[in-house]
């Protein structure tokens, strides 16, 4: 499954609006003693050079949606939206997206204005290589924590950039302002990646990793806000939720504060876990915030070939 050298990438500014990512990748392609590891070969990149330049998510549509076997196998040409474009390049570069020649590891590195701490973003249950990287990483960071977010959902997935490897992994971190730096939150997106280069250094090695579980939230549903017959939004999230990602959402809850003051709670069944909580970027997605659903994944034994 793995060559002789590993090839990782580090991507910075798939969203040009979320500064941590971007300013350690600058660092990173400045100089990049702080992310060389034995046999690995890391690359760090940024995505969306325009939307960076213009500190807005994207300039055309967004990027981290845009890695659809459509978009990807297009016929190229100058009309096609510049992000469109950009997977493109991106693909040839990194990919070609589901080839043997693709890059082995892709971190694509996010902010979120939600208080979501420091978390992972797992596209796939069967992916032992990255179950038993995060599981690496949360002992390695505790007793601090570090979700493990399954986006793996027959409707909600969505075709990122980091997709284009075989092991893709996210990294979102928050609470942080689009646009606006935050020293607690670039230091821990700095302390993860650092777990997981050492990961990647120890299985190069030939070290075995026994297996092993790893609890993880399931993506589960996305809650839109009220809406009045326009599409105008009519609530707010509730104070009680607002800030209170990853905590349980129970049946009865109070979930959206109406404008005129009355309280909407939570209708569905069973206990929930909501995360990227009034996401300011998904309020064009309709999205006030999704649900997920814990659960408990097991990992296989690795060991380098
Ligand atoms: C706030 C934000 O941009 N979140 C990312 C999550 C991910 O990378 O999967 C996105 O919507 O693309
Ligand atoms: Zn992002």
């Amino acid at each position: 499954q793995f060559s002789c050298v590993i090839r990782v990438a580090i991507f910075g500014g798939t969203h040009g609006n979320e500064m941590s990512g971007i300013t350690l990748v600058n660092l990173w392609i400045k100089n990049g003693k702080e992310i060389q590891r034995k046999g690995v070969e890391t690359k760090p990149f940024i995505t969306n050079p325009r939307a960076v330049e213009k500190c807005t998510r994207y300039v055309d549509t967004d990027l981290n949606r845009a890695f659809t076997t459509e978009n990807l196998s297009a016929p190229s040409g100058d009309d096609l939206p510049y992000e469109v474009k950009r997977a493109q390049q991106i693909n040839e570069i990194f990919g070609p997206k589901g080839s043997p020649d693709a890059y082995d590891v892709i971190f694509d590195l996010h902010n979120t204005t939600s208080n979501m701490g420091c978390t992972l973003i797992l596209e796939s249950s069967k992916d032992h290589f990255n179950l038993q990287m995060m599981h690496y990483i949360k002992k390695a960071i505790a007793p601090d924590s570090c979700p493990v977010l399954l986006t793996e959902h027959p409707l909600l997935k969505y075709s990122t950039s980091r997709s284009v490897a075989k092991h893709p992994i996210g990294l979102e971190v928050g609470p942080q302002p689009q646009g606006v730096l935050r020293s607690n939150i670039f230091e821990s997106m700095r302390v993860v990646l650092k777990h997981a280069l050492d990961f990647i250094e120890l299985f190069n090695e030939g070290l075995e990793f026994p297996p092993c579980s790893v609890d993880v939230f399931r993506v589960w549903d996305k809650m839109d806000y009220p809406r009045d017959t326009n599409g105008n939004i009519i609530a707010m999230v509730h104070p009680n939720l607002q800030d209170c990602d990853w905590e349980p959402l129970n049946p009865g809850d109070p979930m959206f504060q109406m404008f005129d003051g009355t309280t909407v709670r939570y209708e569905g069944v069973g206990t929930v876990y909501p995360t990227f909580i009034n996401e300011a970027a998904y309020y064009e997605k309709q999205q006030a915030f999704v649900t997920t659903r814990r659960e408990t994944l097991v990992a296989g034994a690795i060991k380098k070939a």
